[in-house]
């Protein structure tokens, strides 16, 4: 069995690539990385080791890698695979479009058989997004002729895997809990399984609800840390003020969630609480920088922070600690981020209302958006 993996990144190696290899697959993974495709050629292993106590290793045997600049031996892999998944971050599924493309085309001249192709990005709806870029494509072929053979199944993927700071530039620390969900329904029929993925019918309860509390709750520790001066989330969150903060952004979206999918009071409480503690992992290093990483996608209106508050404001639910959230948010400068860069000197250039509305959509006469004005403005540049 033959997977293609595109990102040999943190979740690539520290979570997908870890969980095909488990399940029988030989994993070829794609990146533009140039010194880690050489060491995974060179090595065709790495070392996955646990962020707990016992600090538990194990080494993934059999793996390769494709520079994702050569196009052909890309399609060529694609044209042979049995599954492929990717996890290259949302905004970098336009630049590995063509090459799918490529592949599906060269698969259906060979009369390839049925195909599974899986975003694993921080996303609602990550493989749609990507097929609509493949078939959008020049390269790609005729996409009802596609349709009966490829299929893009949505998941939901949760793992937190921080940057790496190891000796051995392969080697990778993950935290122990795992969750992998995949829209069943999207499937071909008799897929083989991936050990430890969850199958489902509906994709749409569980995206939202790891999105919406994890996600939600990570970028609250990473922006209010980031303005006290944080580095770190494990930092952050022995902050009581920041923890709180946290608790009550998951409290806000925890009620939507709730009322919007009928999931259990408790259950729900239970969940948040768990990722709290999988915040404070003192086994893990994950720095505000990470987490906050990209905060024009973060703060756009199908995200973890304005997507839930306008749900719930319109069922009549309290969005405050939400909003306070977006205003860290957009206190967020760090010089080595593209889109912290782009967002601050669109708020200099445009003014905060412009820039509120330019990124979350939330025009001037919403209520929600003097709620994001005084949020911002409390922080002032110092915190
Ligand atoms: N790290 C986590 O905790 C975590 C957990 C769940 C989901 N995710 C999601 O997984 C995705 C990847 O995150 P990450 O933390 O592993 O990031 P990462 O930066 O560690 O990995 C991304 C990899 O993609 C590669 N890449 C970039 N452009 C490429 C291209 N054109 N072709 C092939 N490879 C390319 C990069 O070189 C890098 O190795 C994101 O969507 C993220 O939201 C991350
Ligand atoms: O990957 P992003 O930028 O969407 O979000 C940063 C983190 O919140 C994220 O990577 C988490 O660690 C992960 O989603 C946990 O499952």
């Amino acid at each position: 069995m033959k997977a293609v993996h595109f990102g040999a990144g943190n979740i690539g190696r520290g979570f997908i690539g870890l969980l095909l290899s488990r399940s029988g697959y030989d994993v070829q993974f794609v990146d533009v990385n140039e010194k880690l495709v050489a060491l995974l050629q060179q090595r065709r292993e790495y070392t996955v080791t646990l962020a707990n106590e016992q600090a538990e290793s194990a080494v993934v045997r059999g793996v390769g890698a494709i520079n994702g600049n050569d196009v052909g031996l890309v399609a060529k892999a694609i044209a042979e695979a049995d599954l492929v998944t990717t996890a290259v971050g949302v905004g970098v599924l336009k630049h590995i479009a063509g090459a799918i493309a490529k592949g599906i085309a060269l698969r259906l001249e060979r009369d390839g058989g049925p195909l599974h192709i899986i975003a694993c990005e921080n996303a609602i709806g990550g493989s749609t997004q990507l097929k609509e870029l493949v078939f959008g494509h020049p390269d790609a072929p005729d996409r009802d002729k596609a349709s009966g053979v490829i299929a893009f199944p949505d998941a939901a993927v949760d793992r937190i895997v921080p940057i790496q700071h190891h000796e051995d530039p392969l080697r990778v620390t993950v935290e122990p809990f795992y969750e992998w969900v995949v829209d069943a329904s999207a499937m071909h029929g008799g897929y083989r399984p991936v050990e430890g993925v969850i199958y489902v019918d509906k994709l749409q309860p569980y995206i939202e609800r790891k999105l919406f509390t994890v996600n939600t709750g990570h970028c609250c520790a990473a922006y209010h840390g980031y303005v006290q001066g944080y580095e770190t989330i494990q930092q952050s969150m022995k902050d009581a003020a920041i923890a709180s903060e946290v608790r009550g952004a998951l409290q806000e979206t925890g009620a939507f969630l709730i009322r919007q999918y009928g999931f259990d009071g408790s259950e729900h409480a239970a969940y948040i609480d768990r990722i709290l503690e999988r915040f404070r992992n003192p086994h893990l290093t994950d720095e505000v920088v990470r987490v906050g990483r990209s905060p024009i996608r973060k703060l756009s209106p199908n995200d973890r922070l304005v997507r839930p508050a306008l749900s719930a404001y319109e069922m009549g639910l309290e969005v405050s600690y939400l909003t306070a959230a977006m205003g860290a948010a957009l206190r967020f400068d760090f010089a080595e981020d593209p889109e912290a860069v782009e967002l601050q000197a669109s708020i200099s250039a445009q003014g905060l209302d412009a820039a509120i509305e330019k990124y979350t959509g939330i025009t001037r006469n919403h209520p929600l958006h003097a709620q994001i004005r005084a949020a911002y403005e409390s922080r002032g540049a110092a915190g």
